[in-house]
């Protein structure tokens, strides 16, 4: 059986292809929004999903993928996730009340040149593609620039490594014009999900110190009913909690700087898988990697951005 397009890896010119194609296919659902450029200068579009139920003052639910260039999974989930939702709309009640009850604000390839490089050069590239004056070492660590505890323990100032935070707080193009978005959004972006992988987890807030947010308990929550979902439905085991205690500190990423703006439904999710392919997941893993995010953001987004 031919796999379908969505269960393929796309090149960075096919998905700018596929952008475009599925904004003309789906004119009445779909606008794309061109929010900034990448530091080689390539468009970072943004696709805003709507219902077809006109609802003043609607919510709105913000995804990123491909912030680090080798999590190949991630951008495959933002173009999976469209097309779900998109072909199920007025057909799965799930994914026609999140329509119809919120917009969706999808960012398929944030960080274009560094998910280039991974197709043409380096395979393995996780950064940006910036250049600076002081060093001939290339890329900033994109979830490392933003502002919150910008480039304290748990990034580095040093232009070399996997984890550098950039001259200062969204130096970078790519983050600063996520940033923008947001700020100019904040009041109906209720909540906001990054997508990387590898490692199957469920974070959110804080990742840059091992402070508890206000509503810690309540995204705990959300995460465990998520992660108990995916357990039950597909029998994987998906770890949970707040970024600083599950993973590692990680300050200046997009998640933290997202809640301190006031989006207080924050995550990130690592996808597939624990290790095993870790970030050459095979194309095989796709779908199944992809219906297990779904399910995690329809259980948060049904509980998480209705609440109010
Ligand atoms: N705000 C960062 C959430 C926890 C770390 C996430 C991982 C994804 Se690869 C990282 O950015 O190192
Ligand atoms: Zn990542
Ligand atoms: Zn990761």
């Amino acid at each position: 059986s031919s796999t379908s397009y969505y269960e393929r890896y796309h090149s960075l010119g096919d998905i700018y292809y596929w952008i475009n194609k599925t904004a003309q296919e789906h004119s009445d659902m779909v606008k794309v929004i061109l929010i900034g450029s990448s530091y080689e200068k390539r468009p970072l579009y943004v696709l805003k999903l709507s219902g077809r139920q006109e609802r003043a003052e609607k919510r709105a639910m913000w995804i990123d993928c491909g912030i680090h260039a080798r999590e190949w999974i991630s951008p495959a989930f933002c173009l999976w996730f469209v097309q779900y939702s998109l072909n199920f709309y007025n057909q799965n009640n799930d994914i026609t009340e999140m329509l119809n009850s919120m917009d969706i604000y999808v960012l398929p390839v944030m960080n274009p040149d560094g998910y280039k490089y991974t197709w043409t050069t380096n395979r393995m590239w996780r950064k940006n593609r910036s250049s600076s004056k002081e060093s001939n070492c290339v890329g900033t660590d994109l979830n490392r620039n933003f502002d919150a505890n910008w480039c304290t323990k748990g990034a580095s100032n040093r232009p070399c490594d996997e984890i550098y935070c950039g001259q200062f707080p969204e130096s970078e193009p790519e983050a600063e014009a996520v940033a923008n978005f947001l700020r100019s959004h904040k009041n109906s972006v209720k909540l906001y999900l990054s997508i990387h992988s590898y490692g199957q987890m469920l974070l959110f807030p804080y990742s840059c110190s091992n402070e508890e947010v206000p509503n810690h308990a309540e995204l705990f929550e959300l995460a465990q009913e998520a992660a108990m979902k995916i357990r039950r439905h597909y029998r994987n085991n998906y770890k949970y909690g707040a970024s600083a205690k599950t993973i590692y500190l990680a300050p200046g990423g997009s998640d933290d700087w997202a809640y301190n703006l006031g989006i207080h439904y924050s995550f990130t999710f690592e996808l597939e898988d624990r290790g095993r392919y870790g970030f050459l997941l095979p194309p095989s893993f796709i779908s199944k990697a992809c219906n297990e995010a779904l399910l995690a953001v329809k259980s948060i987004a049904r509980r998480g951005a209705s609440n109010r």
